[in-house]
């Protein structure tokens, strides 16, 4: 792994009694497009505010390019932030919003200021809204101003706080390509904040999913997705059938009462665990064949799938996604293979988890 841009060493946040940051421990290497998502109140904006230098870690260090930063005013740091509601001034146009922060630092010339202007209006797609008043553009441009204004400053490191949230569904869909594009083509390191799982799988690099001041667990989307580390973040990331269980031994793990082998190992022999079994990896078929039954309860139209809940004997609920249509009141079989179960054990650390996944990824893929 290369140097880190930024790391962060056990930070801790107090507002009086109160702890927001809980022992953050996060690296960011250059380049790379990252995502802090939790729910609301988890402590995101606060990690960037103290990455940015706008409010001080009670306890922990912030280092850039290894060097300790904690004293570093923020207009010295090498990174700008985009804010939620964009923070322009109103009484400039575009062009004199782009520049402020040039005009600011005092060391180019206008000429200067002004290439370096629409270089970055021209990154954001702007070209051409100079001279355009703040009032007289759309959200989206608003949106897109702000960023220009960030990065005409050549961060090494662009902070972005929400800044898809004020924007309606189309718009926010067409910014996250957009966003995504330029992260690569400046080859700079975003880190952005959001509490919308859909946007954090599909634009980053790598995610640290939080909650109550905590990084629960970091990694790829799909790594996430694939393999939650606990309840929290199975839940939070996608749509899931969480059931309480056993882990009987190696590969083999009891659910609804029923023994069903699995790609999971690690665990003690009759360990209690959580198994998750996402709604697109079931499959419905008939009583005889399926490894449970399930009677169909009601059923919705996504346009892509049918959104079908059912429930088993015990009535556990089961979400299950499906091209077809379902029967309400019917009794069909579930089906699913043994790689598609992901069994969690109740109180692991990421530490201990890395660890038993790198131990048995052999063992998995015999498995799968
Ligand atoms: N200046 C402050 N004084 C006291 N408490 C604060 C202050 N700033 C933030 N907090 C609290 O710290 C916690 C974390 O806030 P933070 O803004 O980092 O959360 P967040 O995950 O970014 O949430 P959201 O998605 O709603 O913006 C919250 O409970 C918030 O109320």
């Amino acid at each position: 792994m290369t140097e880190p841009i930024i790391r962060l060493k056990n930070i801790h946040k107090r507002y009086g009694d109160t702890e927001v940051l809980k022992g953050i421990n996060i690296e960011l290497e250059e380049g790379k497009f990252y995502t802090l998502l939790g729910p609301s109140g988890c402590g995101k904006t606060t990690i960037l505010r103290i990455i940015a230098g706008f409010t001080d870690a009670t306890e922990g260090d912030v280092l850039f390019d290894g060097q300790r930063i904690n004293d570093l005013p923020a207009n010295k740091r090498k990174v700008n932030t985009v804010f939620q509601d964009y923070a322009l001034f109103p009484h400039m146009n575009v062009n004199e919003n782009v520049a402020f922060g040039l005009r600011m630092q005092n060391q180019l010339s206008k000429a200067e200021i002004k290439t370096r202007v629409q270089d970055a209006l021209a990154s954001v797609q702007l070209q051409g809204y100079g001279e355009r008043a703040i009032s007289e553009l759309s959200g989206g441009q608003q949106q897109r101003v702000a960023i220009a204004r960030a990065i005409v400053l050549k961060p090494r490191m662009l902070l972005l706080d929400e800044p898809l949230s004020a924007l309606d569904a189309k718009l926010r869909r067409d910014m996250q390509y957009e966003l995504r594009d330029l992260q690569q083509s400046l080859g700079i390191t975003f880190l952005f904040v959001t509490h919308d799982q859909e946007e954090a799988l599909a634009m980053s690099d790598d995610i640290f999913v939080m909650n109550t001041g905590l990084v629960l667990q970091s990694g790829t989307p799909v790594d996430i997705y694939d393999e939650p580390i606990n309840h929290f973040v199975a839940d939070f990331i996608g749509e899931s059938n969480i059931l309480s269980g056993t882990m009987i031994k190696d590969y083999e793990v009891e659910f609804v009462g029923k023994q069903f082998e699995c790609a999971d190992a690690g665990m003690k022999p009759n360990e209690p665990v959580e198994v998750v079994l996402r709604p697109e990896d079931l499959d419905i078929t008939t009583p005889e064949q399926g490894k449970l039954t399930v009677t169909i309860d009601s059923q919705l139209f996504r346009g892509d799938y049918h959104e079908i809940v059912a429930y088993d004997e015990d009535q556990n609920e089961w979400l299950i996604h499906s091209t077809n249509p379902a029967v309400a009141g019917q009794k069909v079989g579930l089906t699913f293979e043994p790689y598609d179960i992901h069994v969690m054990r109740l109180h692991e650390s990421e530490e201990e988890f890395d660890a038993r996944l790198e131990k048995y990824e052999d063992g998995e893929e015999a498995h799968t």
